[in-house]
């Protein structure tokens, strides 16, 4: 089989892989566009590992289909590797080799490499180039590994875990990094924790759950299923009549803290709250009207299958 651009870069469908008769993912089917930046999210132990360690090849699926530019990553793997780009795991780099080596050896691995010299710059390892793997720092080793992966100039790239261990600055940096290769039209599949990551990068997101796909959608989209996309907090100058608070129309959710009120609902929430604290001329300080960010909508998806 040849690689073709008239598949889905990635397609998975119906995957399932169980460890010791336990299912690990049960089922996850999802397609990725190319140039598309897709993530895969959700709690730990929920499958994301084991579904895009299939995507890579490195796991025989029990059942299902998987397909890298329509190339099977088991059966075809070599293939499959010269378009996909890996991030590689702690033990897989020996402690001994320097930076340099690392990068170059990578780049003579594949038929058209990157110059490693401007990826190593951008990340920050230019400083790093003759130190040993064993004695870089976590954030490091971690810069190292998005380079590698991207050394090869791969069409696709997955990404698990991308800034872990990454300082705010790095972190940002890497963002901008992997919006430049999605620029250049490869396909990113990035399995993350990082709900600011997921929301700022992903053009789609798979919200995995307990082997199985919670939701898909964009990130703007996954906030929207949630029961309250609007967040209202404010302090009352006097308590609130918790008939009428339940009675509001919209409303998701309430949670008391220390004095304060936080409802969850929608643009009609907000406008009822309002009324009802000036019926009762009732004030509200440091009042706080914003959106449902994803990280609510996580919590409400995976509590939501629980
Ligand atoms: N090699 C293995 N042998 C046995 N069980 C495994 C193996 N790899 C993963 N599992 C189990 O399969 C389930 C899914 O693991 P996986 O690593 O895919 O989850 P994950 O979503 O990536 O989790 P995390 O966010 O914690 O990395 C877990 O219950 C895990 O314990």
């Amino acid at each position: 089989m040849t690689p073709t651009s008239s598949h889905p870069v990635i397609e998975v469908s119906g995957l399932r892989k169980s460890y010791g008769g336990r299912a690990a993912v049960d089922g996850v089917s999802f397609s990725v566009e190319e140039g598309e930046i897709f993530g895969i999210l959700g709690p730990n132990g929920a499958g994301k590992t084991t579904t895009v360690e299939c995507v890579e090849g490195l796991r025989v699926p029990d059942a299902g289909r998987v397909r890298v530019t329509g190339l099977d990553p088991v059966a075809d793997h070599e293939q499959v590797s010269r378009v996909l780009g890996a991030q590689l795991q702690q033990s897989e780099l020996q402690a001994k080799l320097t930076v340099r080596e690392a990068l170059q050896l990578y780049a003579s691995f594949c038929p058209r490499p990157a110059d490693w010299r401007p990826l190593a710059e951008r990340l920050g390892l230019t400083d790093k180039l003759t130190s040993r793997f064993g004695k870089l720092s976590g954030g490091q080793k971690q810069r190292l590994f998005i380079a590698l992966a991207l050394v090869g100039n791969p069409r696709v790239v997955v990404l698990d875990e991308l800034t872990t261990g990454l300082d705010p600055r790095a972190r940002r940096d890497t963002w901008q990094l992997i919006e430049e290769v999605r620029a250049g039209g490869v396909t990113v599949l990035l399995v993350t924790h990082f709900m600011e990551e997921a929301q700022r990068l992903c053009d789609r997101i798979a919200v995995i759950d307990k082997g199985q796909v919670a939701a898909l959608d964009t990130p703007a989209g996954l906030i929207r299923r949630t029961a309250g996309s609007t967040v209202i907090g404010f302090t009352p100058s006097a308590p609130l009549d918790e008939h009428e608070v339940q009675a509001l129309p919209g409303l998701a959710s309430v949670a008391y803290k220390d004095g304060r009120i936080t409802l969850t609902g929608t643009d009609e929430t907000v406008n009822a709250v309002i009324s009802l604290l000036a019926r009762h001329h009732i004030t509200a300080h440091q009042l706080r009207v914003t959106d449902a960010t994803l990280d609510d909508a996580f919590l409400d998806l995976t509590e939501a299958s629980a």
